[in-house]
């Protein structure tokens, strides 16, 4: 698919409603920028009626103008930026609601890399390129205009042929430029991602790699992607740029100062004068069209890749926000397939209440994914989930996550303390119930310890541990006793099944552990699904 163009920052549905509010000071850019390049312009033709007429008055003019040029270039650059700052904000904010609301399977379809750069990277560019538009707008439009008019009036029509250097430079940079760029740039992509997956596994395994020297893994590929990166660049720099540095050394004095003198040479001294400055007001802009360009090209390909993510469904919620009791949980006639395979087949049950249900079943059974769907972070295709009777599906946001506590598999939490991390789902817990909390999830630890430096293991017991803060009827939990051992696993099945029982909750969760599974209230079992005709 080939990338949006500008007409879609203003159209696109998706993309638009964030612009908008920032036009207005955009447009006072534009205005501002233009009239600082008029302004330059008025300088300039102030320095040329100086040749002709020796005074101080088109001195004092001439500074004037300059100064006047300054102050509407600071303006410009003010209500651009700032007009970008609140376009960037409130992409960013929708991005970022779009995300967290992404249904599981279409967020693990994304890397770890391209969901960074969607809510960084990818804003930025975009950002950039509508910041800079209105001083483009002005650079390459307003000013060769009024250049050109100017030209025109004092020599006539003659005058064109100083566009000659500026036609050449917009050629090279808008053809040659590109067709060197769209042959080597994807291999240059290709060397740079190289690149960056070789930093990330050697940031992985630096142990590793500490142990086995340069000539290992990660750090010889890395080693030798830089090399062909640096390689690729001297030889890209040496077609392109060298090439540009010419045009800008012909076109820029040589070839404009000539076509200048030839069309003007049998007019007086000011006259030749204002046609050499006004032509090089026109070319000069024109060579920096590459760079202009190169952030409009990025900045739409940016735009694209925004546009494809919040094309994605968000998982649906209603408005329902009162929920019957008690709070009941079913699933009932639920079917869903991931990549055309049925993962989850017509299934049906209702959760005990007041009890802690295990869901077992082998490796790929689809235990997970039944979590996720009950959690309403996965849709499905068909059937639906009940909670207090009513779809889940049409429960508002809150009201579901105030009704539902889930706990995935592996732990991650926040660079903070163990409080702090706590404190995010209990903010009013005093230090005695939080650390009632850790005992019962299994884990001492001191309450302002920081998060990050505790194992894999104790890091999930932190999140477990919001279980018994939490006022959710219903509870999530994928694989709660993985990390722990007989003694503390059996542990906190008790202290799950006393949370459900006194509390009045329904919890569940997913576990491979028979004997644990045989110990819990109520056991719900899946099993694999194989398509026993492709078997021979
Ligand atoms: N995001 C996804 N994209 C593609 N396939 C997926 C995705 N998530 C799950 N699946 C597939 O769905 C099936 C069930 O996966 P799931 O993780 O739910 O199984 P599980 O019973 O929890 O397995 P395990 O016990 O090994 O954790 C598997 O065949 C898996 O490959």
């Amino acid at each position: 698919m080939s990338d949006p163009s500008l007409r879609d920052l203003m159209t696109n549905p998706l993309i638009a409603p964030s612009l908008k509010p920032a036009l207005p000071k955009l447009f006072a850019g534009t205005l501002s920028s233009s009239l600082s390049g008029l302004s330059m312009l008025g300088a300039l033709w102030c320095l040329v009626r100086l040749i002709g007429d020796i005074s101080s008055d088109w001195v004092i003019a001439a500074v004037v103008l300059w100064i006047t040029a300054a102050l509407f270039a600071a303006a410009a650059s003010w209500l651009a930026h700032d007009a970008e700052a609140a376009f960037s904000g409130r992409l960013r904010r929708k991005v970022a609601n779009h995300l967290i609301r992404l249904p599981a399977t279409a967020l693990s379809k994304q890397s770890d890399q391209s969901l960074r750069n969607l809510v960084s990277s990818d804003i930025e560019k975009l950002h950039h390129m509508v910041a800079h538009l209105p001083s483009e707008v002005a650079n390459f439009a307003i000013l060769p205009l009024a250049s050109i008019t100017l030209l025109m009036s004092m020599v006539g029509p003659v005058a064109l042929w100083v566009l000659l250097p500026g036609i050449i430079a917009s050629l090279y940079y808008l053809v040659v430029v590109p067709h060197v760029s769209a042959r080597d740039g994807a291999a240059r992509m290709q060397v740079m991602g190289e690149v960056i997956s070789a930093v990330d596994d050697y940031a992985r395994g630096i142990r590793v790699n500490r142990i086995y020297g340069r000539q290992s893994g990660a750090l010889a590929a890395y080693h030798d992607s830089t090399k062909r990166f640096t390689d690729n660049m001297v030889m890209w720099v040496s077609k392109v740029a060298t090439l540009a540095g010419m045009a800008v050394a012909l076109l820029q004095a040589v070839t404009t100062f000539a076509i200048a003198y030839l069309v003007s040479y049998d007019h007086d001294a000011m006259t030749f004068a204002a046609t050499l400055f006004f032509s090089l007001a026109i070319v000069t802009p024109v060579l920096r069209l590459g760079h202009g360009l190169d952030y409009v090209s990025t900045g739409r390909a940016s735009m694209g890749r925004l546009i494809a993510l919040l094309q994605n469904p968000t998982v649906p919620t209603g408005h329902i926000t009162q929920l019957n009791s008690p709070t009941t949980l079913e699933i009932r006639d639920a079917e869903l397939s991931i990549d055309d395979i049925q993962v989850i087949n017509g299934l049906n049950h209702t959760f005990k209440a007041d009890a802690l249900t295990a869901i077992t079943g082998p490796s790929g059974a689809g235990k997970t994914t039944l979590l996720l769907i009950l959690s309403g972070l996965e849709p499905l295709q068909a059937g639906s989930i009940q909670l207090a009777q009513v779809n889940i599906s049409e429960l508002d946001e809150q009201t579901r996550h105030q009704a539902l506590l889930s706990i995935p598999q592996g732990g991650d939490v926040l660079p903070a303390t163990v409080k702090e991390n706590l404190r995010l789902s209990s903010p009013n817990a005093t230090d005695e119930e939080l650390t009632s909390a850790l005992h019962k999830a299994q884990l001492t630890v001191e309450l302002d310890s920081n998060a990050q430096t505790l194992s894999g293991g104790e890091q999930q017991r932190v999140g477990i541990a919001r279980v018994f803060l939490s006022s959710a009827p219903i509870i999530l939990l994928d694989e709660p006793t993985a990390a722990l051992d007989k003694i503390k696993a059996t542990k906190l099945i008790e202290e799950l099944k006393h949370l459900a029982r006194n509390q009045h909750k329904t919890i569940i969760i997913v576990t491979h552990d028979k004997t644990l599974a045989a110990i819990t209230d109520a056991q719900f079992e899946l099993e694999r699904k194989i398509d026993t005709e492709n078997l021979s």
